[in-house]
């Protein structure tokens, strides 16, 4: 499988640099080893799919409902997501589970409504700064893992500790080696098809340290935030696959 290199725009993004950035990506990326993901904000999402449609490169949302329609003012269901283009959506991402007080329950539900509308799931894991000093790195994710993903779950998990999250720091290569071995194990463990689920890396990453990162064992790929947002950092990332 090759390796998947997400961008997760988070909320930026107005209509021009939007299609512009799109474009450029469109455009310079040669005959990439990797396959490529955009996630716009809901409101460019149509306008990036369409103007990514025949690339090869895929587009997702960054949250969504659990249900396909109804009184839910603000909300986007999965239904809707599939229908302006999208194949993937980003869900249980630490921003949300802090900003919005979503809860592994609530991550697992909107895992499944996910599944139903026909969208592939990458689910997000990760500890904070506290808990890795205090060596709870792995209960924390074990439990985020257990309990946002359904029985019948298939997808993509992305581990992102949270204090790697736009902040320039990155955990060593051992620590993400041995925290995506864990997450296989427990994949595994729970799941009748973890062996074969990409587990993406996200928090920090950059051109100058993708390639070390994206080489490491049980790496499936990068879930890029602030250098997915600039169209060269971006390519440089797939190009270090
Ligand atoms: O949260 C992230 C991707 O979902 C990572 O963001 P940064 O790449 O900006 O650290």
């Amino acid at each position: 499988m090759r390796p998947l290199i997400a961008g997760n725009w988070k909320m930026n993004g107005l209509t021009e640099p939007s299609a512009a950035l799109a474009l450029a990506i469109r455009h310079g990326l040669a005959d990439a080893g990797a396959e490529v993901l955009l996630c716009p904000p809901a409101t460019q999402l149509a306008a990036v799919s369409a103007l990514v449609e025949g690339s090869g490169i895929a587009t997702g949302g960054q949250d969504c409902h659990t249900r396909d329609s109804g009184a839910h003012t603000g909300d986007i269901s999965p239904v809707m997501l599939a229908d302006a283009g999208a194949r993937y959506v980003i869900l249980g991402h630490s921003e949300r589970r802090q900003d919005h007080g979503e809860t592994s329950a609530i991550v697992a539900a909107k895992v499944s409504a996910a599944m139903k509308a026909g969208l592939i799931p990458i689910v997000c894991v990760g500890e904070t700064e506290s808990d890795r000093s205090a060596g709870e790195q792995e209960t924390v994710v074990g439990s985020q893992i257990t309990e946002s993903l359904p029985s019948d779950f298939t997808g993509i998990i992305a581990y992102e500790p949270i204090w790697a999250i736009g902040t320039g720091k990155v955990p060593t290569s051992a620590d993400i080696a041995a925290m995506h071995a864990f997450i296989r194990g427990e994949l595994i463990r729970d799941q009748a098809e973890g062996v074969g689920f990409r587990i993406l890396y996200g928090g920090s990453v950059k051109p100058g340290n993708a390639a070390e990162i994206l080489g490491l064992p049980d790496v499936g790929g990068a879930l890029v935030g602030g250098a997915s947002l600039i169209a060269e950092d971006f390519l440089a990332i797939i190009r270090a696959v």
